[in-house]
Order: C-alpha cells, then structure tokens, then sequence
C-alpha cells in the first residue's frame, strides 16, 4: 500500500486522449462513464472501484447517493478534445495542421466535458470546465487569476475539469501536451499527489512493444532513470507526448513536493486506493516556495542576460545576487520584474530570476560596480540586477 497515495487529500488526475478514445475514433463514452464512477468512488471516500458502475442514470439525491465528505478534492485534467472531434466531423485520423485541430477541438471539447457532466452528475457532483492556454499558467497576473477559479470552484465542491484552450492556442504558444499541463496544475493547487492515466499501465524500461521491457515499480531520483528509453506517443495515434512529457511532468510534480502515480486508466481504481500498480514517483524532499516554483517551471524569460564565468561562479555556486559587473551582454525587451534567464558563455540558461531593471536601463550599467554607479548615478544604481532572493538555479 502507498502511505502517500491514502493520505492524500486533494489530487489532480489526468488522463489521455488514448484512454478515452475507441479503435475507431471518436469518444470512447462508456469509458468516460467508467473513469466517472471511478473518481467520484475516491471523492465520496470510499474504495473507488467499489462504487457502483452501472451504465444507467440514476437520478442526484436517490437514496444510493452517498454523504459527501468535504476533505476531498479532485481537479481532473483531460485530454481528448481533438480525438472526440475526428468522427463527428468525418475526420478519418488525428490532423497535423493546427486550424483542423482547433475545429475538431470546439466539437470535440463540448462532447467530452458533456459526457462528463452526466457521468458524474450520477453521483451528484457538479462538473466546472476550466480552459487553460499557457499564459494562465505562466503570467503571474493570469497564474494568480486561474488559482482563484479553480479554488473556488473546490471550495463550492464542484469538480474542475481542465484542458488546454485549443480552439485560441496558436503553434507558438501551445502546451501542447497535458501531462506538464498537469504538472502546472498539481502545483498551482498544491495537491497532494498527480495522477497520470494512460493506455499503458506503467513507465517501462523501454518501448513496451518490444520483448523484455519491464515495468519500473518505483522512481526515488533521476538515477532510476537512467536506463529507461523514454519514448513518444504509442500507437492509438491519438496522444501526443509519449512518455517524454509524462517523465517530465513526474518531473516537475516530484519537485514541488507532489508525489506521482503513472498507470494506466484501467487500473486507476487500484492506484487511487493505494495498491502498489503502475509506476510511482517518490516526492523530491526539498520544496521550493510557490513563488520560485512559478519562476522555474511556469514563466517565459523575456530576456536573457550573459554572466562571465566570475558571475556563474556566484550565482550558481554561492548562491549571490547578479550585479552589473558580471554581465556581459543582454537580450530581449523586459521591464523591471519580469522574469529572465542567466546563461553561461556557452549560452546555456544556468538561473532564472526577476529582473530589477528595464532593458534599455542595463547596457550602459555592464561590467560597472555598484559603488562606482552609485556614485556616477544615485543610491537607486546600487541595486542588484537580480536579487538572490528572486533566483532560481535551473
Ligand atoms: N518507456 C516507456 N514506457 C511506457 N510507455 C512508453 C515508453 N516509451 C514510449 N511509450 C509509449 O507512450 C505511450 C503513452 O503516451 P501517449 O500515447 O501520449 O498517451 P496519452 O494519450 O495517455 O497521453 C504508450 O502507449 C507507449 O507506447
Ligand atoms: N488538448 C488536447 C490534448 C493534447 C494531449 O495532451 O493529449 P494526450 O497526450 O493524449 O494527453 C486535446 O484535448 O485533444
């Protein structure tokens, strides 16, 4: 049994497109009614899987309805969109190009967020559909914004189901794939463990395809993955990250404190009620505030600023503050406090941080101190470009 996994309280849970999806295409809906019972078997705190499961609506507040304790809190985050759009629109397979995938999301979104209405108004809960594009995750206005929704939609005891706004989502700033979407949300709520549903039952030490493959039962450090060929999207045609953006978001998640369970969505009420199925991802101990975590894994740099060895050496290695000495040369248009990454002479992002000045201020501060500016400019020179208070080491 996993000690993290009957404790928690409050949990995210993704599933993918291939798990909601038939052979043939299109929504798979009797599958969505199943992971419907299931989660509303783990809100209502009993064994999920014990439930009941029977097809047939049953109508909210019949005396099989059970009391609903309010400790538990489910944010659902699915997939799917794309693939339950294809059949309506007589589209034979998943399209590449974004304007098609946008319209078969707009009829797709609907049916899938419908079916999961009626599957879990069964068992009287409320459903919220909560469209994310990634600057609802990564702009700390928007950041804060999409917290306040999701939040009060649990305190109102409604069941956030979240998906990636693909009918606005342009190539440029799409996520793409849900699993770091997740793993953002997990964060942003600060749930106590991510679930991540898929067709396969675990993260296996290579393509699961292929003879002698073995499942990997736990994962306490990268050095647990070290021999694991992590593959792209399996053969249903419909996903898309693969095990690439799984890892990843187990990844981020374990970072921030969030432990991770990997399985497959036949196996999810085994893995909600603590057996020891799938694949799971022991939390990483040190967390960082939620604050950092944003800076790290949420924002896009607006710039970028080029430290000299010197510079590296204090950021990453003492864990100082960036003055204008160390820097050698700046990218990009930022205002004071925007986010922006420290790169390396060989051009690698070493930290992230808030930077103290606008763009156009920071040319003609390089490779000066802060006393010498001081005194050729004002006390209000002698900041530091970047405080260490505001850094996070990538
Ligand atoms: N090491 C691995 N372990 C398990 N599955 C893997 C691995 N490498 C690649 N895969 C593939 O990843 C697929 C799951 O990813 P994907 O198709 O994107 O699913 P989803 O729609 O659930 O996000 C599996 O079906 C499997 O074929
Ligand atoms: N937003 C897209 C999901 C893209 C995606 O991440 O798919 P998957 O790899 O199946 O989780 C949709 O709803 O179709």
């Amino acid at each position: 049994m996993r000690e993290a996994v009957n404790t928690a309280r409050r949990i995210v849970v993704k599933v993918g497109s291939s798990s909601l999806t038939t052979a043939a295409g299109g929504l798979d809906t009797e599958r969505v009614d199943v992971l419907a019972d299931v989660l509303a078997g783990w809100l209502a705190g009993g064994s999920p899987g014990v439930e009941p499961t029977e097809a047939a609506p049953r109508p909210a507040g019949s005396g099989r309805r059970r009391a609903v304790p309010a400790d538990r809190e489910l944010v659902l985050v699915s997939s799917g969109a794309i693939a339950a759009g294809l059949a309506p629109l007589g589209l034979p397979r998943r399209p590449r190009d974004l304007a098609t995938q946008q319209a078969a999301a707009s009829v797709g979104q609907g049916l899938l967020i419908g079916r999961y209405s009626a599957g879990l108004a069964r068992h009287g809960r409320t459903v919220g559909q909560v469209l994310l594009t990634v600057d609802d995750v990564t702009r700390r206005a928007h950041y804060r914004n999409a917290y306040r929704t999701l939040r009060k939609l649990l305190d109102l005891g409604a069941v956030p189901i979240v998906n990636e706004n693909d009918t606005v989502a342009t190539d440029e700033i799409r996520f793409g794939d849900n699993d770091r979407l997740a793993a953002l949300v997990a964060a942003l709520v600060h749930a106590d463990l991510l679930v991540l549903l898929s067709d396969v039952d675990a993260l296996y030490t290579g393509d699961p395809a292929r003879p002698g493959t073995v499942r990997i039962e736990e994962v306490r450090d990268e050095q647990d993955l070290a021999h694991v060929a992590v593959g792209r999207a399996g053969r249903a045609g419909v996903g898309t990250g693969g095990m690439v953006t799984k890892v990843e978001a187990a990844r981020i998640a374990t970072g921030f404190g969030i432990p991770v369970v990997l399985t497959s969505a036949s196996l999810a009420p085994d893995a909600l009620a603590g057996a020891e199925v799938g694949t799971f991802f022991h939390r990483v101990r040190q967390r960082p505030t939620a604050r950092l975590f944003w800076l790290a894994h949420a924002t896009s740099p607006r710039g970028r600023l080029h430290l000299d060895p010197g510079a590296v050496q204090a950021v990453v290695g003492r864990r100082k503050s960036l003055l204008p000495a160390g820097i050698t040369a700046v990218d990009g248009t930022f205002t004071a406090g925007d986010p922006v990454d420290l790169v390396d002479a060989a051009g690698a992002a070493v930290a992230r941080g808030l930077v103290n000045y606008d763009a156009v201020e920071l040319p003609s501060l390089l490779g000066r101190s802060t006393s010498e500016l001081a005194a050729a400019l004002g006390p209000a020179y002698e900041r530091e470009v970047v405080h260490r208070d505001d850094l996070v080491l990538l």
